[in-house]
C-alpha cells in the first residue's frame, strides 16, 4: 500500500498512506507514538500508554488502515474489539472494513443473555463476557486488541468465539509485549488462525 492514497471521510480530503500492515515505516510510526509509563498500574509494571497514538490522525489513521486490511485479507466477516482499549481500534476498523462490530466486555456490562469466560492477566484476574446471539455458526471473526500481553485476555475471547460456534479469521494487535510469551500461551487456542502483531518489544 506503500505511496497509495486512501480517502479519509473524517478529514474532508485523502490522506497519505503511511505504509501496509508489515512495513518497518509503519512500526515505527506506531512506536513513536506509544508511550512508557514505569510502575502503571503496580510497582515492576511498564505500562503501554496508546493515547498519544490515539490523538494522532495520521498515526491512528495508518493503524486503522493496517488493521481493516488485515480484515480483509482473513475475509472476516465480524470484528470482535476487547474491552477497552480494544474497542477503540476496532471500531473503525469494522466500518472501515465494512462488516459488523462485537464488543467482548468485562462482566456484568452486556445487558442480554451472555457467555462468559474467566482469564489471567499481567496485572491481576478478570471475567469477560460476549452476547450469546452476537455470533452466528459460518461467521468468520477477527479479534482486534491493542496489546496482547500474557495472552490470558485474546485466549479468553477466543474460546468465547468458538462456544458461539463462530470461526477464528484470526487475532490482530497493535503492540505485543513479547517477553510475557502472550504468543506461545495464545498457540492451542488460535488452533491455526494467525496472530498478527503491528509492533513488538
Ligand atoms: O494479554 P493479557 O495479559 O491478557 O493483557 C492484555 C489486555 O490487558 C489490557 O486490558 P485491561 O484488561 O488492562 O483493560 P482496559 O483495556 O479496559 O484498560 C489490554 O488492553 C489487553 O486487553
Ligand atoms: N504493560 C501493559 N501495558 C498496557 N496494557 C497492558 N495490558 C497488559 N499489560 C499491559
Amino acid at each position: 500500500m506503500s505511496g497509495a492514497e486512501v480517502t479519509d471521510l473524517s478529514a474532508g480530503g485523502p490522506r497519505p498512506a503511511v505504509a501496509g500492515p508489515d512495513s518497518d515505516e509503519l512500526r515505527t510510526l506506531l512506536l513513536s507514538r506509544i508511550h512508557d509509563v514505569p510502575d502503571y498500574p503496580r510497582p515492576g509494571v511498564v505500562f503501554k500508554d496508546i493515547t498519544p497514538l490515539l490523538a494522532d490522525p495520521a498515526a491512528f489513521g495508518a493503524l486503522t488502515d493496517a488493521l481493516a486490511a488485515l480484515c480483509r485479507a482473513y475475509r472476516a466477516d465480524k470484528v470482535v474489539g476487547l474491552e477497552a482499549r480494544g474497542f477503540i481500534l476496532a471500531a473503525p476498523v469494522a466500518v472501515s472494513a465494512g462488516v459488523g462490530f462485537v464488543p467482548v466486555r468485562k462482566a456484568g456490562k452486556l445487558p442480554g443473555a451472555t457467555l462468559r469466560q474467566a482469564y489471567d492477566l499481567e496485572y491481576g484476574t478478570a471475567e469477560i463476557e460476549l452476547h450469546a446471539d452476537a455470533l452466528r455458526p459460518g461467521d468468520r471473526v477477527l479479534v482486534i486488541d491493542d496489546v496482547l500481553a500474557t495472552g490470558g485476555t485474546a485466549e479468553a475471547s477466543l474460546h468465547l468465539i468458538r462456544r458461539a460456534g463462530a470461526e477464528v479469521a484470526g487475532v490482530a494487535v497493535l503492540l505485543e509485549l513479547g517477553f510475557l510469551d502472550g504468543r506461545q500461551r495464545l498457540q492451542a487456542s488460535l488452533d491455526g488462525a494467525p496472530l498478527e502483531a503491528l509492533t513488538t518489544v
